[in-house]
């Protein structure tokens, strides 16, 4: 083989950034795409991004190193303008990874062309263009880089009067145009690797099997899942499950990112200026809103539960002992919490540090992905169970979706309660004659321990479904 050296500059696309404060508060789903949003928000904070300047996709072992090294020299190259210097101003790229290192699943890191910002009472824009680079050849690691038609302009926001100039048009939302989508338990006509039979019996088959050889003492902790999935009409607009989302689940992150869509309550980690912290989640107990007695009662029993409390132990333990080596002034919140979502309870751990070595938010990512929360304890021996006893690809769910900026800082949660659309313009069935409908397939799962009784799990996943369904849903 011949060594070829290649200069830096040759092969990492050259980004430029500018970032300007805006005069009034952007309504920000106005701004997204109705058939593939790029949308990041937790209450009042949050953001849309508009249009792409660069794609780079990973996959395998490595996914988060190698974006993780991809990101930095981008950024390292990039010029930025950034007045604003808040977290996620300036560059920044969304991602979404896989679960599982053997997935078929692209992960990605996105560059939106605008993004546009809210934090309670301030907002920006970022316009990032590239000015140079590589098009359409592969750059830093496995990343390949798609540059668009804005590839080689100039950034209009440095010399616009008003920020607002350069804001595409909005888009109003229209909630009554949406036609509900109806799920079912995903089977083998929803995709490769599903099995025929009925989902359900072969996911109550596996908890059993699951809780089996917990008890023989193969492992302590396996996380198993099932995927429900349902038709979404073309040329629906998607803004509007997202809406309903950011809505109601004030206490989630909801995040629409390549069309992984959904409202997580499970912050895998948050790294800004130096500050680290975490939110690990195990033991659940679905809510009775209409009953505020059996709803407390639900609440208490979550809080005594002995099996409870120690599976949340295990999820704590990973997340300490994967992030200890990375930072500083470990501490956790003293006794788990139960953390009220409109869906569940869920027994809750603040973790919070200090950020020990440099290390940038997809390198403590890789460091802690993937928690006992989504696959168990101990970690290898739930990675290979939930290979061998779930009969599908898991993609997206459970893997990590996020943001990072160009000084490594980022906010990464765990992709739960979420589905992934299938991309526009997928090919239509066989002998179909209207315009394809596009595939929904969500996820859900739960940790089987000794004890675990498999209907209970399986309604813990419909319980777990209805941020989705709900959102999806006619209503
Ligand atoms: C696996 C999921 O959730 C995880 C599993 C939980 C549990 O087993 O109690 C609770 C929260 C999450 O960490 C899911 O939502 O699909």
């Amino acid at each position: 083989m011949t060594e070829v050296t290649v200069s830096p500059a040759a092969t990492v696309p050259q980004l430029s950034a500018v970032t300007r404060v805006l005069n009034e508060l952007p309504d920000l789903l106005a701004f997204a795409d109705p058939e593939s949003p790029l949308y990041w928000n937790r209450g009042d904070r949050g953001c849309v991004g508009v249009g792409e300047v660069l794609r780079l996709s990973f996959a395998g072992a490595d996914r988060f190193v190698a974006a993780s090294r991809a990101w930095r020299e981008i950024a390292a190259a990039a010029s930025i303008d950034d007045p604003v210097g808040m977290p996620g101003s300036g560059l920044v790229a969304f991602g979404t990874f896989a679960f599982a290192d053997e997935s078929q699943a692209e992960s990605v890191l996105i560059v939106p062309r605008l993004l546009i910002h809210r934090h309670r009472g301030t907002a920006w824009v970022t316009e990032v263009t590239v000015t140079g680079g590589p098009s359409g050849a592969p750059a830093a690691g496995a990343a390949a880089l798609a540059a668009g038609p804005d590839f080689g302009s100039a950034p209009q926001l440095a010399s616009a009067r008003s920020a607002a100039d350069v804001l595409p048009a909005q888009r109003v939302l229209d909630a009554t145009a949406w036609a509900g989508v109806e799920f079912r338990p995903a089977d083998v006509s929803d995709g490769p690797g599903a099995r025929g039979g009925s989902a359900i019996e072969a996911y109550l088959a596996g908890v059993r099997e699951a809780t089996d050889r917990v008890v023989a003492g193969e492992l302590e902790k396996v996380v198993l899942s099932r995927q429900i999935a349902g038709d979404l009409r073309a040329g629906q607009d998607l803004r509007i499950p997202l809406l309903r989302l950011s809505e109601r689940y004030l206490d989630c992150w909801t995040f629409a990112v390549d069309n992984l869509i959904g409202a997580s309550p499970e912050t895998l980690v948050r790294s800004t200026s130096g500050a680290v912290s975490a939110r690990v989640l195990a033991g659940t107990r679905g809510r009775h809103s209409e009953d505020p007695v059996r709803d407390r009662a639900a609440r208490d029993e979550l809080l005594r539960s002995a099996k409870e409390q120690h599976e949340h132990d295990f999820a704590v333990q990973s997340v300490v002992s994967a992030l200890a080596p990375h930072v500083s002034e470990l501490r956790t919140s003293d006794a788990p919490f139960a953390l009220q979502l409109p869906n569940v309870w869920h027994l809750a751990t603040d973790l919070g540090a200090a950020l020990g070595a440099e290390a940038t938010a997809l390198e403590l990512v890789d460091a802690l992905h993937p928690t006992a929360a989504v696959a168990g304890t101990p970690t290898a021996d739930a990675v290979a169970m939930i290979a061998e006893l779930e009969p599908f690809d898991r993609g997206r769910y459970s893997g990590a979706v996020g943001w990072i900026d160009a000084a490594g800082d980022g906010e990464w949660v765990i992709a739960l309660r979420c589905a992934q659309v299938e991309g526009v313009g997928a090919p239509a069935a066989e002998g179909a004659t209207a315009a394809p409908a596009r595939l929904v397939v969500a996820t859900a799962g739960g940790g089987i321990v000794e004890g675990s009784d498999p209907q209970h799990e399986l309604g813990e996943t419909v319980s777990k479904f209805r941020p989705i369904t709900e959102a999806f849903g006619a209503v």
